[in-house]
């Protein structure tokens, strides 16, 4: 039975003047008008399909279609509500058949930018994995999925249409905030429905107010499930577009630099369930009017955590605190968790990370580990081995087991590139006369990517003082490695920037010193040769005269003397 609430037939938009022309029936061409009355709706707020809508462009899904796949003819995209960070978000319907039914559904379709075409079927098979997995559970906080379709070459993910988000609600309220009542019942949904996709396996990193859609009922339920992580090792056609593992505002420091700053993982999550509470709260996402540039220097490079309103009871800031801490969290009971993988993340558009920042918990043979105990300390562990490579995993009841290899680095420890490596994974800085320069450990990321200063450098203006290193390239130097005496000076180089010059400024007084030294040895001498030589004339008058430096080698001779002085006069 056709549905009369949606419009059904052909309609065309008109690219440019931004109007909509709607041949059809009365439901559409009012939702046109109410675009038409939107003057934030810009004209490319339409897109333009060549040729009858209904015969659009597609792009062959698999041979074999999963059963998420929807026929692109299906779905008759309206209007766009929304434009996200990986792509679009369109009102359509979804005509759906059968013998004894007919039914159009108004779904939202989220239209991904466009990826490269041999990746399509990738993503489709990834989407099947989830598909499938959501809807044998029937997860009650997760939005509603119809399926996948590929229209134009854009993957189009249609899903129910719900009545709008909590951004959606913020942003018709006077400062955007929510009372603190609706908060929290929004966040316990939230905190529900972000379980059941951790439960099975899936990491939401897109947790954001535009993100939460409320029912009829105003039950909120997840509107991302994971997009980015279904993302993962695909390529984007335009190699321009930048990717990133979610949206800046509510992104843990892990998220910016996953191959280097990870692993992400389910705690990933906490750090944007609190940023959107926090939103909720203030009317404003952490790090509102920043830049992307300034946000990630907050975040990732100088460490700061969102501020957290004032004012709320107790045990909420202490949530919300809480998920901003819980990143290297310690397991109470010691146990190990977190991958050091050798791969990390390239500079390429294609999102080429693996995978193993995404599944730390589930350990291998020859996955790198470490303690999930603090390493940024000099002080003993209590466990002995902090980080390792598993050698064989043993099951012991309900409990995964493991053995491990031992190799470890500690914050204050110096560090070099080891012999063999001629380039780097990350930048290394060099010595005067181009060798690697030593470098001390200021910090070790969750990840056991190493941060790493090097005191030994002078730094001009805005020079990177602190470098990235993998561990698997750099090797720890002490005085009792370093086999000669020079490479113990240079190690001791390593410690400060001041130590040459203070080395230099050390060995001119030495000089000096020793030059003071040895012209008063030779002062004496020479004057008391003078005074036998003179002795000797006096007694003998004999006019024998004796040359002053004579016996001196010249060189010597001319540092003492140069400036004129004499050895006398310096007395
Ligand atoms: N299933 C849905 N039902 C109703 N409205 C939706 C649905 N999904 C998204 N929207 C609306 O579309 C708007 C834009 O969504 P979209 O997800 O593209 O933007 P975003 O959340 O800002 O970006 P992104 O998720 O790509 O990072 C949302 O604010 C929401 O109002």
């Amino acid at each position: 039975m056709v549905n009369p609430q949606f419009g059904v037939g052909t309609w065309n938009t008109l690219h440019g003047n931004a109007t909509v022309t709607v041949t059809t029936l009365p439901r559409v061409r009012e939702m046109a008008e109410q675009i038409k009355a939107f003057p934030q709706l810009a004209p490319f707020d339409y897109e333009l399909y060549e040729g009858d809508p209904d015969q659009l462009k597609t792009v062959d899904a698999t041979p074999s279609q999963p059963n998420s796949y929807i026929d692109p003819a299906a779905l008759k995209l309206k209007y766009r509500i929304g434009h996200g960070l990986f792509g679009d978000v369109w009102v359509a319907t979804h005509h759906q058949s059968g013998r004894d039914y007919d039914e159009y559904h108004e779904v939202a379709l989220k239209m991904i930018h466009p990826i490269k075409e041999d990746h399509v079927n990738e993503f489709l098979s990834k989407f099947e994995e989830l598909w499938i997995n959501l809807k044998s559970r029937q997860l009650q906080c997760v939005c509603w999925l119809h399926g996948i379709s590929v229209i134009s070459g854009k993957i189009c993910i249609a899903l129910k249409s719900y009545k709008r988000s909590i951004g959606d609600r913020m942003a018709h309220l006077k400062g955007g905030k929510l009372p603190l009542p609706d908060v929290l019942r929004y966040g316990i949904e939230l905190a529900k429905g972000v379980q059941q996709l951790h439960q099975i396996g899936v990491l939401v990193l897109n947790l954001k107010p535009n993100n939460f859609l409320l029912d009829e009922n105003d039950h909120v339920v997840l509107g991302d499930f994971g997009i980015p992580h279904l993302l993962l090792g695909i390529c984007w056609h335009d190699s321009n577009l930048a990717f990133r593992l979610g949206s800046p505002n509510y992104m843990a420091p892990e998220q910016w630099e996953p191959g280097v700053r990870g692993p992400i993982s389910y705690e990933t999550d906490s750090w944007g369930f609190a940023c959107s509470v926090i939103e909720m709260l203030t009317g404003n996402p952490p790090w509102f009017g920043r830049s992307v540039e300034e946000m990630h220097n907050a975040v990732v490079i100088r460490k700061e955590k969102p501020q957290v309103p004032t004012g709320l009871p107790p045990e909420v800031e202490d949530v919300l605190k809480g998920c901003f801490e819980s990143r290297n969290a310690v397991y109470s009971d010691g146990s190990w968790s977190g991958l050091v993988s050798s791969s990390f993340v390239g500079k390429s558009h294609c999102i080429g990370y693996s995978t193993w920042f995404l599944s730390k918990d589930h350990l291998q043979v020859g996955d790198a580990v470490r303690s999930r105990k603090s390493l940024n300390t000099h002080k003993p562990l209590s466990l002995a081995v902090t980080e390792g490579v598993v050698v064989g995993l043993e099951k012991d009841g309900e409990k995964d087991g493991f053995a491990m290899k031992s190799r470890a680095f500690l914050v204050g420890q110096f560090v070099r590139l080891k012999a063999n490596i001629t380039t780097p994974h990350f930048e290394w800085p060099h010595k005067r006369g181009g060798a690697w320069a030593s470098g001390k450990i200021a910090q070790i990321l969750p990840n056991g990517c190493l941060e790493v200063k090097f005191p030994g450098r002078f730094v001009f203006g805005d020079e990177l003082t602190c470098f990235l290193a993998n561990p698997e390239e750099v090797e720890c130097v002490s005085f009792d490695t370093c086999p000669g005496l020079v490479e113990k000076y240079e190690l001791v180089e390593d410690f400060h920037w001041g130590v040459r010059p203070l080395a230099i400024a050390f060995g001119i007084l030495t000089a000096m010193k020793f030059g003071t030294f040895v012209g008063r040895n030779v002062s004496a001498r020479v004057n008391k040769r003078k005074m036998t030589q003179k002795q000797n004339d006096a007694c003998n008058q004999e006019g024998q005269s004796s040359g002053n430096s004579g016996w001196l080698p010249p060189t010597v001779a001319n540092i003492l003397f140069k400036d004129g002085t004499s050895v006398s006069n310096s007395r």
